[in-house]
C-alpha cells in the first residue's frame, strides 16, 4: 500500500506554495515507493516521516496549513527541514498542529514577522532553527518545551527579553544578531558569550555590559545624598563620587586586561580548541587539534646533514649486494643527470632526513646526487617472501595509473624493504585539509576534483589487479599527494602486508596500529575482519578491496568536514552519522566551504556516497568503480552549474 492521496495531495500543495519545481512529485507517483526527493518515510506503514529540502531553491510562502492540517501527515511528521532557501512571509500558527515535530528548521530563509506563541505546543520539539531570517518582536517562553536541547535565532531582529528555557536540558543556543534588551538570566554556566553577542542592550554575565541596576541605585544614592546634603558637604560627595567612578574604570580596565591575557594565554596551551566540549562537535574538534598537533610535532624530527644509510641504520652488509636494488622506471637508470643511475651504495650515502615513521615503517627525504630527490620507505619484517614481493611491485608498475605514484625502484631482503618514489613537494591532502589556514584555500572544486580523480585511479588499479588481489590497503589523506600540477596522486600503492595469501595471517600482530597521521580504519578493518572471519584468498581479496572503498569513504567526509580522523573519543564516520541522523546536516560541513558558497546540494549528494563508503558492513559498500561514477557526475554536475550564468 501506498501513501495515502490525501496526503500526496497536501504535500503537491505544500510544494507548490513554495514554487517547487521537481518533476517527482506528482499525484501519479508514490513519495515513498518512487522516493520523492526530500521526502522520507516509515516504509512499515507508508507513512511520510521528514520534509527535508533544505538549499532546494525555494522561495514563495511556507503555508504551514498544507502538510499540518492533514491529520494523518500532521501526526506522522517529525522533521521539516526548510533552511537555506528564499522562502519568505510570517510563520502561520497552523505550524502548532504538526504537534509531534521534533525538528523544525528554518534557517537561511527571509521569514518576517513573529514567532507564534502556538509554537510551544510542539511539546516533542528538540530543534529550533530560526536563524538568519527577518523575524522580529518578542520570543515566547520555551520552558514548556522539555525536549528542546537546540534553539538558534541568531540574525534576526528580536527584541524585548531573552526568552526563558529550561536552560539545563538546553545543549546550543545562540541569540546573537539581534536587539534583545534587559538582564541575560542565569545560565547555569552553560552558555558563553558568542551565544548573546551583537545585542548591544544586553547586560550581565556572559555579555561584557555589566547590569546598570548597581549603577543606577548609586546614582540614586547620589542624587538623595545631593538634595540632602548642604553646599560643603555637596564638594566632598563629588569628590568621593570621582574616586569611586576612577576605581571603577581602574577596576574594569584591570579585568579587561586579565581577560585579553587569559585569552592568549588559553589560546597558546590550546591552539584554537573548541569551548563547548559538552557537545559532540567540540570533542570531535578538539580531539583534532590534539590529532594535528601530534602530526606537527611527529615531523619535528626531521634531521639534516646525514647520510640515509646513518639516519636509518640500512648499511651495505645488511643490503648484501649493491645489484639488489631492483630500478622499475628510468630517470633512476640513468641518463638524469645522474651519470650511471642509481644503485645502492649511491642511495645509502646520499644525505636524507626522516619525514615520519608511520605505523607501516619510517620515510626518508633523500637527495640524490644528480640533484633528484626521492622519498625512500623503509617497511621492516615486512613477512612476505622476495620472490613474491618483487611479483607484486612489478604488478603493481604494470597496472600503472598517472594519479597513482610510481615506485621508481624497491629493494628486499629478509628483514627489510626499501621502496623510493619521487618526492612531491606540494605535500599530502592531508596537509592541504589540516594544515595551518589551508583549508581555506582549499576550495571545492578542487576537492571535488581530487574526490574524483583518486576514486578513478583507485577503481583503475582494483581492476586491473583484481585478480592478483592486490589493493591499495592503507589510503588516508596522507597518503594522496599533490604532484606539481597539484594533481591528485595515490601514493604507496600496495604497501601493506595484506592477508591475503593465508601464510601470513599468523604474522599480522607484527604490524603495530597506532598511525602517526591519518586514518588507520582500512588496516585495522582488514585486520579485523582476518581475525574474525578467515577466509579463503578470493574472499580476503574482496575485503581489501572494500577496505579501500571504506578508507576513500573517510577521505572524503575529511574533505567535507574539514575535520580529521582520530582514534580516542569520537570516529569522523560516527561523528558524521550521528549529525546526519539527528537533521544537522549542514553542520557537518567544513566552514569554508559554506562561507564559499559551494553547492549544498552537491555537498549532500557526496555525503551520501560517502556514507555509502562507510558502510559497516563490508558487503553492501559500492565497488570502487561505482563509486568513481557517482563521484564524477557529481563534479560534472558542479562544472556544469558553475559554468552556468545563473550561478
Ligand atoms: N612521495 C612523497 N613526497 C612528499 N611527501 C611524502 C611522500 N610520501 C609521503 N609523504 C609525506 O611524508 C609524511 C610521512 O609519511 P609516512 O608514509 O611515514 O606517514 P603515514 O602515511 O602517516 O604513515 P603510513 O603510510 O606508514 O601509515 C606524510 O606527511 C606524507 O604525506
Amino acid at each position: 500500500a501506498g501513501v495515502e492521496d490525501g496526503v500526496k495531495s497536501s504535500l503537491i500543495t505544500f510544494l507548490a506554495h513554495l514554487n517547487g519545481t521537481t518533476a517527482s512529485w506528482v499525484p501519479i507517483t508514490d513519495p515513498c515507493l518512487n522516493s520523492w526527493p526530500g521526502i522520507s518515510c516509515d516504509t512499515s506503514n507508508s507513512s511520510v516521516t521528514r520534509i527535508q529540502l533544505s538549499g532546494f531553491s525555494l522561495s514563495g510562502e511556507f503555508d504551514p496549513a498544507s502538510v499540518c492540517t492533514n491529520p494523518l501527515l500532521a501526526s506522522s511528521l517529525t522533521i521539516i527541514n526548510l533552511q537555506r532557501n528564499q522562502i519568505s512571509g510570517e510563520l502561520s500558527p497552523a505550524i502548532s498542529n504538526c504537534s509531534n515535530l521534533t525538528h523544525f528548521l528554518i534557517g537561511k530563509n527571509k521569514f518576517s514577522g513573529n514567532i507564534p506563541e502556538s509554537i510551544t505546543g510542539i511539546k516533542s520539539l528538540k530543534k529550533l532553527d530560526l536563524s538568519h531570517n527577518d523575524f522580529s518582536g518578542e520570543l515566547p517562553d520555551f520552558t514548556g518545551l522539555p525536549e528542546l536541547v537546540m534553539f538558534t535565532a541568531q540574525g534576526n531582529h528580536f527584541t524585548g527579553p531573552v526568552p526563558r528555557f529550561d536552560f539545563l536540558k538546553l545543549q546550543k543556543l545562540d541569540l546573537s544578531h539581534n536587539k534583545f534588551t534587559g538582564e541575560i538570566p542565569d545560565l547555569h554556566g552553560k552558555f558563553d558569550q558568542g551565544s548573546f553577542s551583537d545585542n548591544p542592550d544586553l547586560c550581565g554575565p556572559p555579555s561584557p555590559n555589566p547590569c546598570p541596576s548597581s549603577s543606577s541605585s548609586s546614582t540614586v544614592m547620589n542624587a538623595q545624598s545631593e538634595t540632602s546634603n548642604n553646599n560643603g558637604k555637596k564638594s566632598k560627595t563629588r569628590a568621593r563620587d570621582q574616586i569611586l567612578m576612577y576605581s571603577g574604570y581602574t577596576i574594569i580596565g584591570l579585568g579587561v586586561i586579565g581577560f585579553i591575557v587569559f585569552k592568549l594565554c588559553r589560546r597558546k596551551s590550546n591552539a584554537g580548541g573548541s569551548t563547548k566540549k559538552g557537545d559532540l562537535e567540540a570533542r570531535v574538534a578538539s580531539v583534532d587539534d590534539d590529532s594535528f598537533m601530534s602530526k606537527a610535532s611527529s615531523v619535528s624530527y626531521a634531521k639534516t646533514g646525514e647520510s640515509f644509510s646513518e639516519i636509518s641504520g640500512v648499511t651495505e652488509e645488511s643490503a648484501m649486494t649493491s645489484s639488489s636494488l631492483v630500478l622499475l622506471t628510468s630517470p633512476l637508470s640513468g641518463g638524469h643527470g645522474g651519470g650511471g643511475g642509481l644503485n645502492f651504495e649511491e642511495l645509502l650515502k646520499a644525505p636524507a632526513e626522516l619525514l615520519g615513521r608511520g605505523k607501516h615503517g619510517s620515510l626518508y627525504k633523500v637527495n640524490l646526487s644528480g640533484g633528484m630527490t626521492v622519498v625512500v620507505k623503509r617497511i621492516k619484517d615486512w613477512p612476505i617472501q622476495t620472490a613474491e614481493f618483487k611479483t607484486r611491485m612489478q604488478r603493481i608498475h604494470q597496472a600503472s595509473h598517472p594519479n597513482v605514484l610510481p615506485a621508481l625502484a624497491f629493494y628486499s631482503s629478509k628483514h627489510e624493504k626499501l621502496l623510493v618514489y619521487g618526492y612531491q613537494e606540494n605535500g599530502s591532502l592531508f596537509r592541504y585539509l589540516h594544515g595551518t589556514k589551508m583549508g581555506q584555500s582549499f576550495d571545492w572544486p578542487s576537492r571535488l576534483s581530487v574526490a574524483s580523480t583518486v576514486a578513478r585511479a583507485l577503481a583503475s588499479m582494483h581492476k586491473k589487479l583484481h585478480d592478483d588481489g592486490i589493493s591499495h590497503g592503507n589510503l588516508k589523506s596522507s597518503n594522496i599527494l599533490l604532484n606539481q600540477s597539484l594533481e591528485a596522486c595515490v601514493s604507496e600503492y600496495g604497501l601493506l602486508p595484506v592477508p591475503a595469501d593465508t601464510d601470513h595471517d599468523d604474522n599480522q600482530n607484527d604490524v603495530d596500529d597506532s598511525s602517526s597521521e591519518g586514518n588507520s580504519f582500512s588496516f585495522s578493518e582488514v585486520r579485523s575482519k582476518s581475525k574474525s572471519k578467515p577466509k579463503k584468498k578470493p574472499s580476503h581479496a574482496a575485503d581489501a578491496f572494500r577496505s579501500d572503498v571504506y578508507g576513500y569513504g573517510v577521505v572524503l567526509l575529511e574533505m567535507l568536514t574539514g575535520k580529521t580522523v582520530q582514534n580516542n573519543g569520537v570516529s569522523l564516520p560516527t561523528w558524521v552519522h550521528s549529525v546526519v541522523r539527528e537533521e544537522w546536516t549542514v553542520e557537518v560541513f567544513d566552514k569554508h566551504l559554506i562561507s564559499e558558497g559551494a553547492s549544498e546540494e552537491r555537498m549532500v549528494n557526496v555525503l551520501q556516497v560517502a556514507i555509502k563508503c562507510v558502510n559497516p558492513s563490508a558487503y553492501e559498500r559500492p565497488a570502487m568503480s561505482q563509486v568513481a561514477v557517482m563521484v564524477d557526475a557529481i563534479r560534472e554536475d558542479d562544472e556544469r552549474s558553475s559554468s552556468s550564468p545563473g550561478y
